[in-house]
Order: C-alpha cells, then sequence, then structure tokens
C-alpha cells in the first residue's frame, strides 16, 4: 500500500516547481560571470604593457647619457627590430598560461630568477641553449665588463608579463616545460686566446644534447692595431672563404652585440672600424649578421666608457633577457629576418659571386686569371690545374699600409703628453729619469752600477712603438700599438737613428735651466755613448733592427736590447748587441699568460724557443733574463720555475727587479696596486731563493751586485767571477775595437775592470760621488714612479 504525501512535501514540490527555472538561470549566469571574469583578467595579466614605456622602446641611442646606442638604421630597417616594437595594445595573438607555469608562479611569487626556473635537472630530451659571452680586451675593462654581464644575465626576473593565473582556469598556448628550452649557464670566452676556428667557422659543439648556442659579444673598439682586428679579419676571411658556407653560423639560435667605446675621443658615430665611436662593434654585428644570416636576437648596443657604460649595458641586457626568454619559448629568428639592407646587399653580392665560382672548374681557374672573361663552362684548352694558394686573401694582399702611428691620431697625442718625441711613424725617444737625476748628480740608474753605464750619455730609444704582448705594469699599454705582426709603412734605419738622436739632444737642451744641472755632465751629455733600446714596444720587431744596431756601433754607441721573447725569428736573426736582454716575467704558461697577456696564441712555445735562442747566441754576446717582480703575480711558488728557465737559457746574468709602481688609472686598470710592489726586502729573499735553487742544480751563478735604489739585484755567471773579483762592468771600447776587427769574438773578450766596491751585494750599489735624495713618502723601500709625467724606465726598460 502506497502512504499518502504529507502537506510539507507537497509545497516543497511546488515551490521547486514554481522557482526552478529563474534559480538554474541565476547559477549558471553566475558561473558564466565568474569565468568570463577570469579569463578577461588572465589575458589583461598577459598583455599588460611594460611598466616603464622606454623599456621597450627602441630609441635608445637618442638617449644623451651615452646609454644604449641603436642606430637609426636598426631601428628603421632591421626586421628583428621592427619585431621588437610593441605597441602598448599589441595586435598578434595572446601567450596564454599552461599548466607547466605552476612552477613558474610559484618561483616569481618567491622572487627567484628566471634562469633558476630553467637550470635545474630537466629530462634529457630537454631542448636548452647555450649562452656564449664572447669578449676582447686590451687594457681589460671589457673583461671585467662581460664577467659582470654573465654573472647578472637573467638574476633579476624579467620585466614580461605579471605571472600567471590559476591554472587550470586558462587554457594552454605556450610551450609545456619540455618545449621551452633552457639557458644552460653562461660559458665566458676571451676571444684574443681563444682558437677562432672553433667557434666563428662553424657553431661551437656542445656536449648537450638537443642544445644550441646564442652568442653575445662585447667587443671594445681601438683605432690602433688591437686583437679585435685578429677577429674582425677572422670573420671577413670565414665570410669570403669560398671553400666555407656563406652562412656557416646559420644553425646557432642567434648573436647579440655591444660595444664599447669613448665617445669623447671618438665623437664620430658614422662608418665602421677603429675612429669611429663603437666602429669595431658595429663591424663584428655586420659581420655575425652576415655569417649567421641575420640571426640578430637583439640589436647592437653601445656604451661609452666615459659616460655610463655600465648603466648601458645593463639596460640592453634587460631588453635582451626578454628576447632570448621569446627564444626559449619557442620563437626562432629566422634566417635573413634580421638582416639589414646593406647586409642583404653585400651578402647578395657574396652569393652572387660564389655561385660563378661554383660554375667554374678548378682546370679553369687558370684560364679565368689569364682572361677577364668569367668562363660558364668548361674550357677544353686547359690542361694543368694552376696551384691555388688557400692562405693568402685577397683582402690581405690588397690592404693599403698604414703608419704605426700617424701625426693626427690620439696615440700619437696621447705619447707625446706622456714626453715621447714620436720619430718618423713607428719610433720613439725619450729623456730617461736616470739621465735627469744623472745630469744633477742624484745618481745614475742600475746599468751605472753593474755594467758602467753613465746615465747622462745614455739615449733610451726604440724602432718600433708597438708591442705583441699587454704587459699587466706596462705604462703604456692602451696607449701603444699592439700587434702580432709587422704591418705598417717603414722608416729607413738612418732616419730613424737621426730622429732619436736630435730629439734626445733637444730634451737634454731643455735641462739647461733646471736647478742643480752640473755643467760637466752637461756638456758631455750631447755625446751619446749608450743606447738603452727598452723604451717601450719591441725593438726587434723593426725589420732593420740589425742596420740600426751597426749604425749605432759605428758611431760607438753600445746597445742594449730588451725583448719580449715572443719573436723567435727575429731574436734568431739578431746580428751583434753590446748585451741582449729578454724579459722573462713569468717561470709557467699560465702565470705568463696572465702577467704578460700576449697576443700570440702559441706564446709559450715562442718564449721557450727565444730561450733556446739565447742559450746559442750566449758564446756571442752578453746575454740576461729581465726578471719584473709583481707581487700576486709571479713570485710566489716561482723560485723554482725561474731555476729551471735559468738553467734552459744560460744566460750570463739575471737581474731581478721589482716592479715601478705608476699608478695611472691603466694600471689600477689592469689589477695592479700599490700591493703588487715587493719591498726591497722581499726581491733581496727572493734572490737569495733563486741563487740557492741554482746552486742546487749545480749552475755557476753568484749574486754580484745590487742598486736598491731602484729595486735592482744581480746574479752572474761565474765565468765573471775572475780573481776573486766581480768583473760585471763591461769594456766598450774592447767592444767596438773587436766588431770593427770582423774576427769573431764572445762576451768574455770584452769584460771590464772590477765592479765598484759600493756596486757589489751587500753594499747598497749608490755612488758615494753623487748625492743621494730621499723621497718623502710612506712607501718606503718601494718603487713608485711619479705619473703620467713618465719620466721613468719603462715596464720593460
Ligand atoms: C689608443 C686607443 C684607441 C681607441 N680608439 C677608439 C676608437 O676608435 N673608438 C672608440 O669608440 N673608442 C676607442 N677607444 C676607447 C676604448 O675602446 C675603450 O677605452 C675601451 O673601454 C677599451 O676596452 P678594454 O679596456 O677592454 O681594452 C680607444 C682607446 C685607446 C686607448
Ligand atoms: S712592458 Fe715592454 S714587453 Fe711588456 S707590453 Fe710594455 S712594452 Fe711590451
Amino acid at each position: 500500500m502506497v502512504e499518502a504525501p504529507t502537506t510539507r512535501s507537497l509545497d516543497l514540490l511546488e515551490l521547486w516547481h514554481t522557482a526552478r527555472i529563474p534559480t538554474i538561470t541565476a547559477f549558471v549566469a553566475i558561473y558564466l560571470i565568474v569565468t568570463l571574469r577570469r579569463r578577461y583578467l588572465a589575458h589583461r595579466a598577459v598583455y599588460e604593457p611594460p611598466r616603464s614605456p622606454s623599456k621597450l622602446e627602441p630609441q635608445l641611442s637618442a638617449k644623451p647619457d651615452g646609454t644604449v646606442l641603436l642606430p637609426q638604421k636598426f631601428e628603421d630597417t632591421s626586421p628583428s627590430n621592427k619585431r621588437r616594437k610593441l605597441s602598448p595594445t599589441p595586435k598578434r595573438e595572446p601567450k596564454r598560461i599552461t599548466g607547466g607555469e605552476v612552477r613558474k608562479k610559484k618561483i616569481a611569487e618567491s622572487g627567484e630568477s628566471d634562469t633558476s626556473v630553467t637550470q635545474h635537472n630537466e629530462p634529457t630530451n630537454q631542448k636548452s641553449i647555450q649562452i656564449f659571452v664572447f669578449y676582447s680586451s686590451l687594457t681589460g675593462s671589457t673583461a671585467k665588463y662581460a664577467e659582470q654581464f654573465a654573472k647578472d644575465l637573467f638574476s633579476k626576473p624579467l620585466h614580461t608579463p605579471s605571472p600567471a593565473p590559476p591554472v587550470t582556469d586558462v587554457p594552454s598556448a605556450v610551450p609545456d616545460s619540455s618545449e621551452r628550452a633552457v639557458f644552460l649557464p653562461p660559458i665566458v670566452e676571451n676571444l684574443d686566446y681563444l682558437d677562432l676556428d672553433d667557434y666563428f667557422i662553424s657553431p661551437a659543439s656542445l656536449k648537450t644534447p638537443n642544445a644550441t648556442s646564442v652568442y653575445l659579444l662585447l667587443i671594445p673598439t681601438y683605432e690602433i692595431t688591437s686583437p679585435v682586428d685578429a677577429f674582425l679579419e677572422h670573420l671577413s676571411e670565414t665570410h669570403h672563404d669560398f671553400r666555407i658556407d656563406t652562412r656557416p653560423l646559420r644553425s646557432l639560435a642567434g648573436f647579440s652585440v655591444f660595444g664599447l667605446g669613448d665617445k669623447e675621443g671618438w665623437p664620430n658615430e658614422e662608418g665602421r672600424g677603429g675612429g669611429i665611436f663603437c666602429g669595431q662593434a658595429k663591424e663584428a654585428d655586420r659581420w655575425m649578421s652576415k655569417l649567421t644570416g641575420g640571426k640578430r636576437v637583439f640589436p647592437i648596443g653601445m656604451g661609452d666608457v666615459k659616460g655610463d657604460a655600465t648603466g648601458s649595458l645593463a639596460e640592453w641586457r634587460e631588453h635582451l633577457e626578454i628576447a632570448l626568454n621569446d627564444l626559449a619559448n619557442g620563437e626562432s629568428i629566422t634566417e635573413s629576418q634580421g638582416l639589414d639592407s646593406e647586409d642583404e646587399e653585400d651578402v647578395a653580392q657574396d652569393e652572387g659571386s660564389n655561385s660563378k665560382e661554383t660554375l667554374v672548374d678548378v682546370e679553369d681557374i687558370g684560364n679565368s686569371i689569364r682572361s677577364d672573361s668569367t668562363p660558364t663552362t668548361k674550357s677544353k684548352k686547359s690542361k694543368a690545374p694552376l696551384p691555388v694558394d688557400f692562405t693568402i686573401t685577397s683582402k690581405r694582399s690588397s690592404a693599403k699600409v698604414k703608419e704605426m702611428v700617424p701625426k693626427d691620431s690620439p696615440t700619437y697625442t696621447a705619447l707625446t703628453k706622456q714626453g715621447y718625441t714620436i720619430v718618423g711613424s713607428h719610433s720613439g725617444v725619450k729623456l730617461c729619469r736616470w739621465t735627469k737625476s744623472a745630469l744633477r748628480g742624484r745618481g745614475s740608474c742600475y746599468k751605472y752600477s753593474f755594467y758602467g753605464i753613465k746615465s747622462h750619455l745614455c739615449m733610451e730609444t726604440t724602432p718600433s712603438l708597438s708591442c705583441s704582448n699587454k704587459c699587466v705594469f706596462c705604462w703604456r699599454h692602451g696607449t701603444n700599438p699592439v700587434s702580432t705582426t709587422w704591418n705598417w709603412t717603414v722608416d729607413a734605419p738612418d732616419l730613424v737613428l737621426q730622429g732619436a738622436m736630435e730629439g734626445h739632444y733637444k730634451k737634454i737642451k731643455m735641462m739647461k735651466g733646471v736647478p742643480g744641472i752640473r755643467a760637466d755632465r752637461f756638456a758631455e751629455a750631447f755625446t751619446i755613448r749608450h743606447c738603452a733600446l727598452s723604451l717601450v714596444g719591441e725593438p726587434i720587431f723593426y725589420p732593420h733592427i740589425n742596420e740600426f744596431l751597426a749604425m749605432l756601433h759605428e758611431r760607438h754607441i753600445s746597445s742594449f736590447l730588451v725583448c719580449n721573447a715572443q719573436h723567435p725569428d727575429q731574436l734568431a736573426r739578431l746580428k751583434y748587441v753590446t748585451q741582449l736582454y729578454v724579459s722573462i716575467d713569468a717561470s709557467n704558461k699560465e702565470s705568463l699568460r696572465r702577467i704578460d697577456r700576449p697576443l700570440h696564441r702559441d706564446f709559450w712555445e715562442r718564449f721557450m724557443k727565444c730561450l733556446e735562442i739565447l742559450r746559442a747566441k750566449k758564446d756571442r754576446m752578453r746575454t740576461v733574463f729581465r726578471l719584473t717582480l709583481v707581487k700576486g703575480f709571479n713570485i710566489e711558488d716561482e723560485v723554482e720555475g725561474y731555476a729551471d728557465l735559468v738553467e734552459k737559457g744560460l744566460p750570463a746574468f739575471v737581474e731581478v727587479k721589482g716592479v715601478t709602481y705608476c699608478g695611472t688609472s691603466t694600471s689600477v686598470g689592469a689589477g695592479l696596486s700599490m700591493q703588487n710592489v715587493p719591498f726591497y726586502e722581499e726581491v733581496c729573499e727572493f734572490v737569495r731563493r733563486l741563487n740557492e735553487a741554482l746552486q742546487k742544480r749545480g749552475l755557476g751563478y753568484g749574486i754580484a751586485a745590487e742598486h736598491a735604489h731602484s729595486c735592482c739585484i744581480l746574479i752572474a755567471s761565474n765565468d765573471y767571477y775572475i780573481n776573486n773579483k766581480w768583473h760585471t762592468v763591461i769594456d766598450y771600447k774592447k767592444f767596438f775595437e773587436l766588431l770593427e776587427k770582423g774576427d769573431e769574438f764572445g762576451p768574455l773578450d770584452y769584460v771590464g775592470p772590477p765592479t765598484a766596491e759600493w756596486a757589489v751585494w751587500g753594499n747598497g750599489g749608490f755612488d758615494p760621488a753623487d748625492e743621494r735624495v730621499y723621497r718623502k713618502g710612506k712607501n718606503k723601500g718601494k718603487v713608485i714612479e711619479e705619473a703620467p709625467s713618465g719620466e721613468a724606465e719603462s715596464g720593460c726598460g
């Protein structure tokens, strides 16, 4: 039996029938409103324009304070740049946030950087991007910018859209974490020491599977020859080499260049190359664009080192990070997308010429050279294939030879400001501070104490202002040209000598009015008796160095020549020198790289070869190792290494000298401070230990003399310990007689009288006939020079 419904349940049923339609409608409406609102908010969050409109505004070059400069042509013509010109209401399809972004949200909330998102352990099929930060640096500042830049990259959250809304509400359009590429920690590389073939003929090979590379280049500009030239030449040669694909770096994910330059010194912004503000960075940008087929991730940025280069670099980095993030999200730059119109023209031309070349059979090359017509079909007449020299590029052979230091160059101005007289186009002469000191009767340099050279009769000069090192202690790096090969016009040796002597005498004349000048010495000073070829640069670089030396000797001027052990061929060709020096700035490869910063990649092999050559010359002339001690660089734990080198080169003498500190911004930039200057006691201690190490090896050397005044000590071969006395002084008259006789002779044939008692080790080395003047100052026992007057011996002199 069915029970009859109660009155209450009947009421409820009636109520439901009456209200069900409005209730369901209301619920559906609320649900729709909430969902639509959430979607709207999510949409806005993704597209919220950057807080500061300037953040993505490409007109960065317009900033008056020198911050990131984007030349007009990039703004207007570069498609990649056009891509970056975001308007506040973008038109492209919205990016939507996926479930994979939960992690991103958490990290964004916790304030972690975006890179950290991508640098954890990922599945092995994970795509990744390896960023290389390449730089070149002559005086060290770009190296510092590059290191800092790599540290800062992705260290802060990006200025990209706000964190994602709740995961489940938003459908996915951005690739999930396995599709999104992760960034591997950036690798910083110095272009000056890199085997460029490994990175710039084809992209660097990467160990990580599924990885591509992005090349970021920080490039300084130098009007003078610098390592950047070699890099640009490499890019140019790669591009022009018909055996290599025209776009060999096309498989890179992208590249971008940041230039560092001095706008005050080089205000001209138009054009490329040295002499233009950031001209060489522009050149690098252009070559990279060609080699990659226009894969410019972000337009070139530029920083003025006399302005706010740090700020410009930071701003460029922020924009770049956004572009890189896009890249990681799968937004690739297609080939040619980043080519500017000029690049496109060049590429088209190159492709045109290459395609013609491919039609030419090797056998036809001879014909094509002999006749002007471009052969497009195989000639039946040509038989023997012509040899093709792959080592010569037409560009190099047709290059116009320049002057090393042109009169209108800033290098000329900088060197003359430092007191150098520039002779011809590549030589220099300068009055050494010891020459001035000797004229006033205040003491000669260590060469007087050790070898009998009167400083007021000595001329310090160099026939090559250019050098192939960038030693940290050098006074001139940053002002003197650097290069590995002689690629300038050559002045005749008689003109160089004439000019140097005139320049020297002119400076002596100017000393006439200086208080305390001794009349007898002033008169004597107009007959130069000695020439120190050690001022700055590398004298044996000069192609006519032997003729130049012969001219000195003809005038009975002795020659002391210091070389940097980087040019074995020239060293081997060197004829007689009164005393031949090799700078030994470190005892092992790493230390030498750190202190001399050589341009030659095979610097250590060159260095060792020079020691062999020196050994071979030891029976013909006096040979010397010159050690310059720099605390924190080449003293600690290196005694045994130096002893090994002495055993290899067997020099007649080892001069040990504490580095001189000049306190210029250049030396500071190179990481040198007063802390790196050893006290005289420390130099003495080093010399004692070195002497012991030589004894232990059974080598016949002893500590012979000292010149405490300039922190210099002499270790000599026992060959010069004659009749129980050191004989380190030279018989100059005898040297010239032997030369003029024309017979073979050796260093022991022109040994002079015994070393003066006051100069012998233990007696200080100051001639009592002179008046010693002590400097006031805190750093007693350290050699401090007065910069920038530059009245000092050179870093290698
Ligand atoms: C001799 C010399 C030549 C220079 N030539 C240029 C130049 O042509 N254009 C430019 O923008 N900056 C020029 N500069 C400025 C350098 O590019 C700038 O100082 C840069 O920071 C040096 O970088 P580095 O310390 O890494 O070698 C020159 C500097 C020197 C000392
Ligand atoms: S110290 Fe001498 S070898 Fe070294 S960079 Fe200067 S000039 Fe060249």
